[in-house]
C-alpha cells in the first residue's frame, strides 16, 4: 500500500504558507489505518516499551492502538492546563505555534521504557519537549514513532540520539 495516496495536502492551513498534512483521510480507510498501526508497533516490538506516550492531539489517535498492539499502557502528553493532577511541563516551539506540554508526575515510574508517538515530525520541538519531560520523570525513551516526517524542517536533528521510525517522508 502507498500510504501517501491517503494523506491529503491542505495549503495555507492553519497559516498562510504552511502546507498542512491531513491524516484524517488515511485514518478513515480501514486498510491504511491497520497498516499504520502494524508498521509503527512492529518496529518497536523488540524494544519492549512499558508505556506509549501520545502527544496531544493527533498522538491520541495513534497512541492507544499502538500501545494495545505492544501490550503497553498509554499516557497522554497534554497541552497546558488540561491535566488535573501535578505535572511536569516544558515549553517548546513548532512550525506554527509556541506551546507547553505536560505529563502527570505519577504517570511514569523510574526506569519505565517509553515509546513516544505522534502523527508528524516537523521542527522536532514537540518531540524534544516530550522526551525531556519523560526523562525528567525518570523514564527511558526507547524511541519515537511518526506517520509523517517533514524532512525540510530538520526535526530529526533534535532527536538524533533516539530510534526514530517514520512511515512517510516529505
Ligand atoms: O515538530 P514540530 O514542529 O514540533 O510539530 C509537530 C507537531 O505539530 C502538530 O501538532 P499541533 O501542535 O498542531 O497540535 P494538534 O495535534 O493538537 O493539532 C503535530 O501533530 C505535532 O504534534
Ligand atoms: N505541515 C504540517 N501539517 C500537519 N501537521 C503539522 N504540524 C506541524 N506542521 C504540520
Amino acid at each position: 500500500m502507498n500510504l501517501r495516496e491517503y494523506i491529503r495536502d491542505v495549503p495555507d492551513f492553519p497559516k498562510q504558507g504552511v502546507v498542512f498534512k491531513d491524516i484524517t483521510t488515511a485514518l478513515k480507510d480501514p486498510e491504511a489505518l491497520a497498516e499504520i498501526i502494524i508498521n509503527l508497533s512492529g518496529h518497536f516490538e523488540s524494544k519492549l516499551p512499558d508505556i506509549v506516550v501520545g502527544i496531544e492531539s493527533r498522538g491520541f489517535i495513534l497512541g492507544p492502538a499502538i500501545a494495545k498492539e505492544l501490550g503497553a499502557g498509554f499516557v497522554p502528553a497534554r497541552k497546558e492546563g488540561k491535566l488535573p493532577e501535578k505535572t511536569e511541563s516544558k515549553d517548546y516551539d513548532t512550525e506554527y505555534s509556541r506551546d507547553t506540554l505536560e505529563i502527570h508526575q505519577d504517570a511514569i515510574n523510574d526506569g519505565e521504557r517509553v515509546l513516544i508517538v505522534d502523527d508528524l515530525l516537523a521542527t522536532g520541538g514537540t518531540a524534544e519537549a516530550t522526551a525531556s519531560i519523560v526523562e525528567a520523570l525518570g523514564g527511558k525513551v526507547v524511541g519515537f514513532g511518526f506517520m509523517i516526517e517533514l524532512s525540510f524542517l530538520n526535526g530529526r536533528e533534535k532527536i538524533a540520539n533516539y530510534d526514530v521510525k517514520v512511515l512517510e517522508t516529505y
